[in-house]
């Protein structure tokens, strides 16, 4: 599992990379960010994984997200992996639109022909990328979260929702929390799993919760001038999930805030301290 370094810069003390590898589970090259911040000889770091929204790649976050300092200050090391595969021979959207293929993975393993070869982005962030990041950095693999945004969101939750063991700590901006019942996720999900509904289940934060699943709490931020929360997030659906299966969750409505970095980058260090809580020890 070798990986290719594409590019390093000292930051904050600490260093913030960019790497490529040939992904098996996606049968493409892909890039991820990682950012270690300084620690002594021989330490093992708690990491937290960050899933992108939409359009992104890594570096989005990378670049507007505003996490060093704080990942510095906390000890934290932050891993940003791109949204889908890409390349000349991955199909994508057959109008070329931002919300389904390249861009769009939606963390989910596709099924369904021409996008099960490629679309595996399940797999890759919770099997094959966290092994490749624990034999390349120096991670203390028993302390691990995840967060993200918007589609990333989505990811985070339903990642977290189904590996409450591995990951200690789960939080979101502006997640989609029921793809089942919005545009955004019908589409993808139709696209990438079928028509079937019941297979998209176990891809919905609403779904898992509503069929059983449980989590020590979330963190959410969503903005109060999101132009997606009304028809695409509905986080007030996540809000009566979690009150019916008594799962805490602290939903932080900001006002005057929109979907993008600009909203993210603000609130990003109360989440990573949130996160660094729950990694100790
Ligand atoms: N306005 C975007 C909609 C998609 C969007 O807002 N993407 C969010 C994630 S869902 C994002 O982070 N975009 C990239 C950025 O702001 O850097 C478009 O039409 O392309």
């Amino acid at each position: 599992m070798t990986i290719q370094t594409v590019s390093t810069n000292r930051s904050h003390g600490g260093v913030q990379g960019v790497y490529r590898h040939a992904s098996q589970a996606t049968g493409t090259d892909m890039v991820f960010s990682v950012y270690v911040p300084p620690h002594a000889d021989g330490a093992r770091l708690p990491v937290v994984w960050y899933l992108s929204g939409l359009t992104c790649t890594h570096a989005n976050v990378t670049e507007k997200g505003e996490f060093r300092r704080a990942c510095a200050e906390l000890g934290l090391i932050f891993v940003a992996p791109d949204t889908s595969p890409r390349g000349p021979d991955v199909p994508g959207d057959a109008n070329n639109a931002y919300d389904f293929g390249l861009g769009a993975g939606f963390y989910v393993d596709a099924t369904e022909a021409p996008f099960a070869r490629n679309y595996r982005m399940w797999s890759y962030v919770t099997d094959e990328l966290p092994k490749i990041v624990s034999g390349n950095f120096p991670l203390d693999a028993r302390r691990q979260s995840i967060m993200g945004h918007s589609m990333g969101g989505h990811g985070a939750l339903t990642v977290a929702l189904r590996n409450p063991h591995r990951y200690r700590a789960a939080s979101a901006f502006a997640p989609i929390v029921a793809p089942s019942q919005v545009p955004w996720g019908i589409k993808a999900l139709t696209g990438y799993l079928g028509p079937s509904k019941e297979a998209w289940r176990s891809h919905d934060t609403v779904a898992l919760i509503e069929d059983g699943a449980k989590y020590s709490g979330f963190l959410v931020d969503v903005g109060e001038a999101d132009n997606f929360l009304k028809e695409q997030l509905k986080p007030e659906l996540l809000q009566a999930a979690c009150t019916k299966a008594n799962i805490p969750l602290t939903l932080r409505r900001q006002p005057g805030y929109d979907h993008s970095y600009y909203f993210i980058s603000t609130f990003m260090s109360d989440h990573l301290r949130w996160h660094a809580e729950r990694l100790k020890g």
